[in-house]
């Protein structure tokens, strides 16, 4: 069946050479569902601004500014410089206009704090489950109202269902959702895509 969802969507050609590049450096992309829901978010909320922690090799990027308004901008944060060399070439493949993309280098808990307020139609988290609970914080700090933050790994491969699973990677994802389970802005919705979904839409 999980087999089946992912072959339904379809992957062009500039995805298709991201993904094995993506492969090669280790930079494991989303998988196609969640591409596709990527795209499927920034269309609905007619996104003009993204933020984006883990730029892997370009995979979730591309999916993201395929929704995206034809002027809109991906802030998107990775710690590898190759990785970002590599989502350059996809954006450039992709025709991508280079001032639709901010590539900046550096861990995301030092940049996310340095960006504005309420300024962001959708976050994107795809790295570090362990930060999981700052990333949320900073993230909903970003959102403007009906902004939308997708957490990726919300599932870690079952662990976060099995209550006899307690390492703290773990711990930190379940705090996460928590965290926004108990915030009153935030309607939340958990996918069984990818390694999970777990996505929030702010209010106010
Ligand atoms: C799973 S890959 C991202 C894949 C990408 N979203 C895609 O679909 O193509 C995770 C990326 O996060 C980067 N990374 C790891 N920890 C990070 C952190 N704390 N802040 C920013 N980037 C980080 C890694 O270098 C890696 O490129």
């Amino acid at each position: 069946m999980l087999a089946h969802t992912e072959e339904s969507v379809l992957e062009d050609a500039v995805l298709t050479l991201a993904r094995e590049r993506a492969e090669d450096l280790g930079a494991t992309p989303v998988p196609p569902s969640v591409g596709a829901l990527l795209s499927l978010f920034t269309q609905m909320l007619d996104a003009k601004t993204v933020v984006e922690i883990g730029t892997g090799a370009g995979v979730s990027g591309l999916w993201l500014l395929d929704g995206m308004r034809a002027d809109g901008v991906l802030t998107t944060i990775d710690t590898e410089p190759e990785h970002q060399r590599a989502a350059k070439d996809a954006f450039r493949s992709g025709e991508i206009a280079p001032g639709r993309t901010r590539l900046i280098n550096g861990w995301g808990l030092d940049v996310l704090p340095r960006l504005a307020d309420a300024a962001y139609d959708l976050v994107f988290v795809d790295t570090s489950p362990a930060d999981h609970p700052q990333f949320v914080a900073e993230g909903v700090r970003l959102l403007r109202p009906g902004g939308v933050i997708v957490l990726h790994n919300a599932l870690l491969g079952g662990r976060v269902a099995d209550p006899s699973q307690r390492d703290a990677t773990t711990l930190a994802v379940r705090a996460a959702a928590r965290a926004i389970a108990e915030d009153d802005r935030l309607t939340k919705v958990l996918l069984p895509v990818g390694d999970g979904l777990l996505c929030a839409s702010r209010s106010e």
